[in-house]
């Protein structure tokens, strides 16, 4: 099914469309045919069983993907009116960041973790102060601001995480790629990467990669669902199965694959 067109949001810019995208590594299809729209300043949902392409599927956005050499694609993904793949990948990255599963802080100080980003990325303006407010939008100021020169690695796994989004802020993205943030935190740090995320949505577009289905439906406007296939011969595909309203995709979804996943009776 088409989810691009104007599907959801006739009135909403799309931020990043995909067309007909297939992934390949060597021989095995990873992913078939997936048409998507993100739109701009909304949080998107990527959900679906595990090994279904979720992670292949956002790092195609930023080109990660490209790193293993047995990757190949097909279709499209175009960032506005440009092909992701004519555009420079180290400013590809800028604009679409990333946060990992783990927190993975450099291994320096709090705030090297945010200034070294900013000074390879040749920013002219003040780094105290960029530091500051990056610390600041992530709700982790106050708790670091008399050890910034401490190990980044001393901190709680929560903290860790909003130092990678602060990290990830600095540079100013349009979008935020989210793979599973927090999936290695307790549900307290997991309750404020939420909150955290809520407040984001104003300035950026965020697509969050996750297996809670509780933060799915609290934090984000729009939900994919991804399936997969077995073809005859045995090959395991992800595919999108339902894109739609989060709304509509945990209490009215279409298929009855979507019901039983979002109520974990998959
Ligand atoms: N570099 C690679 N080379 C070969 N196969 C890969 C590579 N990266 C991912 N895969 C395969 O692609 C498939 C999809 O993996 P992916 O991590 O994207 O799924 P996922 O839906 O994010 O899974 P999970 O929810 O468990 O994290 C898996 O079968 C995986 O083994």
């Amino acid at each position: 099914m088409n989810f691009t067109s104007d599907y959801l949001y006739p009135n909403l810019s799309s931020i990043l469309t995909i067309q007909n995208l297939s992934v390949f590594f060597d021989k095995s299809q990873i992913l078939e045919n997936i048409n998507l729209q993100i739109y701009a300043y909304k949080i998107t949902a990527i959900i679906g069983p595990s090994g279904c392409g979720k992670t292949t599927l956002i790092r195609c956005f930023n080109r990660l993907t490209e790193l293993s050499p047995n990757f190949r694609r097909v279709g499209n993904i175009y960032m506005g009116d440009r092909e992701v793949s004519k555009l420079n990948p180290v400013e590809l990255r800028r604009q679409v960041g990333m946060v990992f599963q783990k927190p993975n802080p450099f291994p320096k100080s709090i705030y090297d973790n945010i200034a070294l980003g900013l000074r390879i990325n040749g920013y002219q303006g003040d780094i105290d102060e960029c530091v500051e407010y990056s610390l600041r939008q992530v709700f982790l100021w106050d708790e670091v601001k008399n050890n910034l020169y401490r190990s980044a690695l001393t901190l709680s796994g929560g903290q860790q995480q909003r130092l990678c989004i602060a990290r990830t802020l600095a540079l100013k993205p349009d979008i935020i790629l989210m793979d599973e943030p927090c999936s290695a935190l307790d549900p307290i740090s997991t309750a404020r990467i939420d909150e955290l995320l809520y407040e984001l949505k104003h300035s950026y577009t965020i697509v969050v990669v996750t297996h809670n289905m509780q933060q799915a439906s609290r934090i984000s406007d729009l939900t994919a669902f991804f399936n997969i296939k077995t073809t005859e011969t045995g090959e395991k595909i992800g595919y999108l199965s339902e894109y739609d309203k989060t709304e509509v995709i945990f209490h009215h979804p279409k298929q009855q694959a979507t019901q039983e996943y979002v109520s974990r009776r998959f």
